[in-house]
């Protein structure tokens, strides 16, 4: 239905009698109260468990509560201070009679004390709410992206996941935060009216009255607050995004001599950065401006309604206290209105991204041991068709590698070879056809299972700024010194064992203090140290020099009739090694050219 249709309804349609197409009062209601109980606020609160939610409310109450009862308490104070006790209102007489100064006063100071034990215990209570939620929050975003399968990954924007999960979570808690400051502010300014509307009704119902104009004014700022958090958080994302290029891409930027550029462009983001968040705080100021111009003329009013009145000073006073925090409370009430309306977008930002991984999520495995396949791995007519391409890049390929053979994949660029590669590996889940091990065709949780039998080592090894042994480990926590070794060994990477700290020296952020070869053996090794039944290397050679090259082959070499390995190069010495090289293009195998007798 378009905008214009909707402007044009009237607020109340009978149901009986509403024209067709729309909506009729009791529908309208229903669909105000769908999306208020859909909507952010009430998403958030009901992540928290109830008995928390519980406490804190019955906290709020017990802050508002005491503030009422110690406004009301200065009635009879002022009384007993002999300020004009005749007209001391007929329900405080009794405790003036019964009281006397020194006394209420006891109970005053008892009274405030009480309070800001509450509001202590209210605090914490709501700080450890908000760091639950962020953790809370943090963790399923990170955990559900894990799970998402690799397709699902590959269509993501990995630094936005990064601002979302650091910068988007964190203001999400403090949107939290400020929600429950405004419903803990708005529970103490209704006690705060009740008393007040006791206290002189004629008086305090303006202003009530005054105070709710106030609050409907809060909605047009509220969705524009609402606009700027979005804003923001997509600069945020696109601050943190050229940060994280810039910084990866460091060694690039410095070979081209874009330093300049690297810094105008980080520059230009934090200046968009900057004006939304200018934005919002002019927005925010301007509204409280005219907020305390609004309450000047709302106390004008009352005080010169009361003279009118001859309203006794003894209700005047206190009348004018409750008014006058009456006015902190509605500006904070404002203030929090437009900061919960800023960064509620961040939870949209979170569902969707928790809603795109989860839709892609992987069935979990649980513990069961890695399949060792006797035979064969294959494939059977296997198709991955990426969306948004002409072709698919494998198209009903049917292959097959017998176990302990190797296989080479070779073609030019955009052939399909590592898009083949990863079906064998079990990364990719076939459109069309299927992986077959022994036999068995794999789908779903079978080929996450397969994956714990596979082994990758691509062209640009992914080394943690850690030892060398820590990185080992991090493939096979069990994994004892002298298994390390052998690792190490079989991948050529005995140059380990002449370092000064051995298998103990630190490699680096992301292993620059190694070189790209002596990085690529300890891929492999750690590879190896899985034992893995199908080892695939995708390009594992093609940026290094011909003497590292030499290394890697003569490690892949000793691996030939005892491991199934599957190379994806262009020619060289790599290729050398296989059994069978495997020409590709377009998707296709072109021709199969046998170099050593395999059985299939
Ligand atoms: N995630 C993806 N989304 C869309 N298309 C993709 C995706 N991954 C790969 N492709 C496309 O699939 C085709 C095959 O890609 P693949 O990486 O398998 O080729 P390749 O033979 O390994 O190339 P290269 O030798 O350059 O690495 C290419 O046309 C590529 O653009």
């Amino acid at each position: 239905m378009s905008k214009g249709v909707t402007k044009q309804w009237p607020a109340v349609w009978p149901c009986s009698a509403r024209p067709p197409h729309i909506p009729c009062v009791t529908q309208r209601a229903a669909i105000a109260r769908a999306a208020i109980m859909n909507g952010p606020a009430i998403t958030i609160l009901r992540g928290l468990p109830v008995p928390q939610l519980a406490g804190l409310l019955m906290l709020m109450l017990g802050v508002a509560l005491t503030e009422g009862v110690g406004i009301l308490a200065l009635v009879p104070m002022l009384a007993l201070l002999g300020q004009a006790a005749s007209a001391l209102p007929s329900w405080a007489e009794p405790f003036a009679r019964l009281v006397d100064l020194p006394m209420l006063l006891v109970f005053f100071v008892a009274l405030v004390a009480g309070r800001a034990a509450l509001q202590f215990a209210l605090s914490l209570a709501q700080q450890r709410a908000q760091l639950k939620l962020i953790d809370r929050w943090r963790h399923e975003v990170f955990a559900a992206l894990v799970r998402a399968n690799w397709r699902t990954l590959s269509a993501m924007r990995r630094s936005d996941h990064v601002s979302l999960i650091v910068t988007s979570i964190d203001r999400l808690g403090y949107g939290f935060s400020n929600l429950l400051q405004i419903i803990a502010m708005a529970v103490t300014l209704g006690a705060i009216w009740i008393v007040a509307l006791w206290l002189a009704p004629a008086l305090a119902a303006v202003a009530v009255v005054g105070g709710l104009i106030v609050i409907a004014g809060f909605i047009p700022l509220k969705r524009k607050a609402h606009r700027l958090g979005v804003a923001l958080g997509q600069r945020y994302a696109a601050v943190q995004g050229s940060l994280d290029e810039s910084l990866r891409a460091m060694r690039l930027i410095k070979s081209h001599g874009r330093e300049a550029a690297a810094i105008a462009t980080m520059q230009g983001g934090m200046t968009e950065l900057r004006s939304a968040q200018i934005a919002f705080h002019k927005a925010a100021s301007r509204s409280r401006a005219l907020l305390h111009v609004g309450a000047a003329i709302l106390l004008a009013t009352i005080i010169a309604l009361a003279s009118a009145r001859d309203v006794p000073t003894s209700v005047l006073l206190p009348l004018i206290v409750l008014f006058g925090r009456s006015v902190p409370l509605l500006d904070a009430l404002q203030q929090g209105t437009q900061q919960w309306a800023h960064s509620a977008p961040a939870l949209a930002e979170a569902q969707a991204v928790l809603d795109t991984a989860r839709a892609g999520a992987e069935p979990p495995v649980g513990d069961a041991l890695p399949v060792v396949p006797r035979q064969s791995i294959a494939l059977d007519n296997a198709t991955i068709d990426h969306d948004g391409r002409h072709r698919p890049a494998v198209d009903a390929i049917t292959l097959t590698l017998p176990v302990a053979t190797t296989t080479a994949l070779v073609g030019p660029s955009g052939a399909g070879k590592s898009t083949l590669a990863d079906l064998f590996g079990g990364l990719l889940e076939p459109d069309g056809g299927d992986l077959v091990v022994d036999g068995k065709r794999l789908r779903g949780e079978g080929t996450v299972h397969w994956r714990r039998s596979v082994a990758y080592v691509h062209q640009e090894p992914v080394l943690f700024p850690a030892s060398i042994r820590e990185n080992m480990l991090w493939a096979e926590p069990d994994a004892s010194d002298p298994q390390i070794e052998t690792a190490l060994r079989d991948a050529a990477a005995g140059f380990v064992f002449d370092l000064p700290s051995g298998v103990d020296t630190f490699v680096g952020d992301a292993g620059c203090q190694l070189s790209g070869g002596e990085r690529q053996r300890i891929a492999l090794a750690r590879a190896l140290l899985r034992d893995p039944a199908l080892l695939i290397l995708d390009e594992a050679t093609s940026a290094l020099d011909a003497a590292s090259e030499a290394a890697i082959a003569d490690a892949i070499g000793r691996m030939k009739g005892v491991r199934t390995v599957l190379i994806v190069a262009h020619r060289g010495m790599l290729t050398d090694l296989a059994d069978r090289i495997v020409h590709m293009r377009d998707g296709r195998i072109e021709h199969v050219e046998n170099r050593r007798k395999v059985v299939a």
